[in-house]
């Protein structure tokens, strides 16, 4: 669905394993207003379990009450703390060596820490790298990866930083978070239909932050809530079931429709132009007019996330 074949996925995979004999702590950026759909599902074992790291970047954009949530959460794991920042204001990012080192332990004190950054794309490695190291050495932006040994830089504070990021799939096997991530702009080459995602999020919003939705559009009233999962429900073009419907509990369609309306989107004889409103609904939302919000709370972690279930998404071994 996003671009990722086994062939990338055992690429990024071999890249994580040769660098990870060289490696005592791993940083993982996660996108802060998704901290559990921005996750790779297979980190935890390809690393094998080292100590972790975890940015949440775009702190900027998310709802700060979340993400005290999520770094609590993630701080009450083993070998795992959490730090939440906005990647692109260096100076937020100098806990990061000392953190490092505590998760590290005694086992370090005679040389460097070897940290490397992880993340799926374009949810902030380089730009941490880069503020780390507080120069540019990683591209940041849509510019393609250039293939070069990877090397270490120092960054200070007794850490050396692999230069390059390991850059790993994102969720592609769950429905719910390839749209959140699509929806947050967190993914840009998905083969969503834009307006199925805009739907998505109407109704992800109207769940989560209904006075943002109703106060920016001047919405009535949203439509009712209805929190039984699995009812007959059609996407927005009304030609195929969308689960999502069913499982965010409110009807996106009608709401966005009333954007739409609001919003430049109603033509002469009373057609609504859905695409405008998913224009204007989904670019303010990644703007962040509709102020700091999370799509995810640590409570909406699924049961299946556990290693058992991200097996599913294990790319075959590459052949010999
Ligand atoms: N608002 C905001 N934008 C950020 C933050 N961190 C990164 N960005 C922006 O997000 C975009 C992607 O950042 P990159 O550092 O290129 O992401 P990446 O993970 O290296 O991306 P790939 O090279 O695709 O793997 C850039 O436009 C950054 O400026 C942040 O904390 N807040």
């Amino acid at each position: 669905m996003l671009g990722w074949y086994p062939g990338h996925m055992n690429k990024a995979r071999r890249q994580i394993l040769e660098a990870l004999p060289e490696i005592d702590v791993v940083i993982e950026v996660l996108d802060a207003r998704l901290p559990y759909s921005s996750a790779n599902p297979m980190l935890a074992e390809l690393t094998r379990h080292k100590p972790v790291l975890k940015i949440l970047s775009r702190a900027d954009l998310a709802d700060p009450a979340r993400t005290r949530e999520w770094t609590a959460h993630f701080d009450a794991q083993a070998d795992t703390r959490a730090l939440a920042v906005t990647t692109t204001q260096a100076r937020e990012l100098k806990r990061i060596p000392k953190l490092c080192h505590e998760l590290a332990g005694q086992v370090r004190a005679d040389r460097d820490v070897r940290v490397m950054v992880m993340g799926i794309p374009n949810v902030g490695k380089s730009t941490l790298i880069n503020g780390l190291a507080r120069r540019t050495i990683a591209k940041t932006g849509n510019e393609p990866a250039v293939t070069k040994r990877q090397q270490k830089v120092r960054i200070g504070g007794q850490v050396a930083l692999i230069d390059t990021p390991g850059v790993l799939w994102p969720k592609i096997e769950d429905q719910a978070s390839a749209y959140r991530l699509a929806a947050s702009g967190a993914i840009r080459d998905t083969a969503i239909d834009y307006v199925d995602v805009a739907v998505v999020a109407a109704a992800e919003l109207a769940r989560r932050y209904p006075e943002a939705l109703t106060g920016r559009y001047k919405l009535k009233a949203l439509p009712p809530y209805r929190p039984t999962p699995g009812a007959e429900r059609v996407d927005a073009d009304g030609d195929a079931p969308l689960d999502l419907l069913a499982l965010t509990g409110f009807d996106g369609h009608a709401i966005l429709r009333e954007i739409a309306a609001k919003r430049g989107g109603l033509r002469p004889g009373g057609e609504v132009d859905l695409h405008r409103g998913a224009e204007v609904l989904l670019h303010e939302l990644r703007d962040g007019k509709l102020g700091r919000l999370t799509l995810e709370t640590p409570a909406d972690i699924p049961d299946e996330a556990s290693p058992e279930a991200d097996e599913v998404d294990a790319p075959a071994d590459p052949a010999p």
